[in-house]
């Protein structure tokens, strides 16, 4: 088995020395690693077993984490550690009610979280993380046999994933804990993007393990250590917003759309239909770009809302459609703005603006 282990960032010669030694070369080319292999009581087992183990490690590490992060999420709802639904609410929660110690002491007054609501929620954590691993193979795998450019998977991936997750959302409880469950979502494909991000991609490693195939889906350059950057960020807004504003205000839901659909948009659609319409301050982005940023950013928002308000999941905001719709509009102008700054990720300048934005305008 490897020392390694599989949290270690591969350097270029990991592949390497994972390798078995080639034929008619001596085993001293092959690096330090590879001669002790050579050296070592056991050098009639293939070296590639080290790849197997790695391997299979892996495989099982993402299966574990899920199982124990929603064992523990159950265990202190039924333990009541976790708040169950609120009682007597009148309304959504105030602003910033819900974070940053929301979660354990939520502004409002809660019963008990029942076993049937466990089940639920646990359940609900468990569709969203086969739908993830299924929408994230569906995109990648093509990506991985060269079918789809990989800027245009990783937008594709970019523009769908939060807002098909807060789809899912109302299949969680009202408990105000349920937003525990739902943040595993997000948590496990951080852990996901991290373990693809460190284990390979640029190295000349072409496993077909899925980490390798979304490290390559998302990558622009090759590096697999891109997966670190952007998409990381992406997912860690998504299990903070998630977590401290879950559906309980428009706030997450609009920095999420504007963050997921207005971002990803502009990239796919400025690509294709901006070259001749650059802006004159920063030529590296397009008016078509941005008008698909407040398209996408508009339409998503508030298909979002009216999905969950219509579903139950939301409270009413107490606007007409015509007023929702105006703020909405005046938010997504706004973050195309923002988006043209050339300062600091659009992955974090984006949802933040939207955030204040919203709370501003829709709270
Ligand atoms: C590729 C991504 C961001 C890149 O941003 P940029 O730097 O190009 O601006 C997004 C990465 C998303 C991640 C791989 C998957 C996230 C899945 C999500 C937590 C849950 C989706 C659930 C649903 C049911 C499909
Ligand atoms: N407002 C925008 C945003 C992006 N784009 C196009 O999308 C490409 C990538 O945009 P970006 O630098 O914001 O990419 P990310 O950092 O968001 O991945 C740009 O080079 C443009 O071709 C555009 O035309 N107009």
């Amino acid at each position: 088995g490897s020392a390694d282990g599989l949290a270690l960032p591969r350097s270029p010669s990991f592949a390497t020395a994972h390798r078995a030694p080639r034929k008619g070369v001596n085993v001293s080319e092959e690096g330090p690693r590879a001669a002790a292999l050579a050296d070592s009581p056991s050098s009639d087992r293939d070296p590639n077993d080290v790849n197997v183990n790695d391997d299979d490690r892996k495989r099982l590490l993402l299966p574990a984490t899920a199982l124990l992060s929603l064992s523990l999420v159950s265990l202190a709802a039924l333990a009541q550690i976790l708040p169950g639904p609120p009682i007597d609410a009148t309304g959504p929660p105030p602003f910033w009610g819900t974070a940053p110690l929301g979660l354990l002491s939520p502004s409002v007054s809660c019963g008990p979280y029942a076993p049937s609501l466990v089940l639920r929620d646990a359940s609900s954590a468990c569709v969203c993380i086969a739908g993830a691993t299924f929408f994230v193979g569906a995109i990648t795998r093509p990506a991985g046999t060269g079918r789809i450019d990989p800027r245009d998977s990783r937008k594709v991936i970019h523009t769908l994933s939060a807002p098909l997750f807060i789809v899912l959302w109302p299949l969680f409880s009202d408990a105000y804990g349920a937003r525990a469950f739902a943040s595993v979502v997000p948590a496990l494909n951080a852990l996901r993007l991290y373990l693809a991000g460190t284990g390979g991609g640029d190295d000349g490693d072409r496993s077909s393990s899925s980490e390798s195939e979304l490290a390559r889906a998302i990558s622009r350059s090759g590096d697999a250590r891109e997966s670190l950057g952007g998409p990381f960020i992406y997912v860690m807004v998504l299990l903070f917003s998630t977590l401290f504003f879950w559906r309980d205000s428009p706030v997450g839901v609009v920095s999420l759309a504007t963050m997921a659909c207005g971002d990803g948009l502009a990239d796919l659609v400025g690509r294709r239909l901006g070259s001749s319409n650059r802006w004159f301050f920063n030529r590296s982005k397009s008016m078509a770009g941005s008008a698909a940023f407040v398209a996408g950013s508009f339409v998503a928002s508030f298909g979002l809302i009216s999905w969950l308000t219509r579903t139950g999941a939301m409270d009413a905001l107490g606007l007409s459609s015509f007023e929702l719709a105006g703020r909405l509009l005046a938010i997504a102008v706004v973050c195309a703005g923002v988006e043209l700054i050339p300062v600091g990720d659009d992955n974090y300048s984006v949802p933040i603006s939207a955030a204040f934005l919203s709370a501003f305008l829709l709270s």
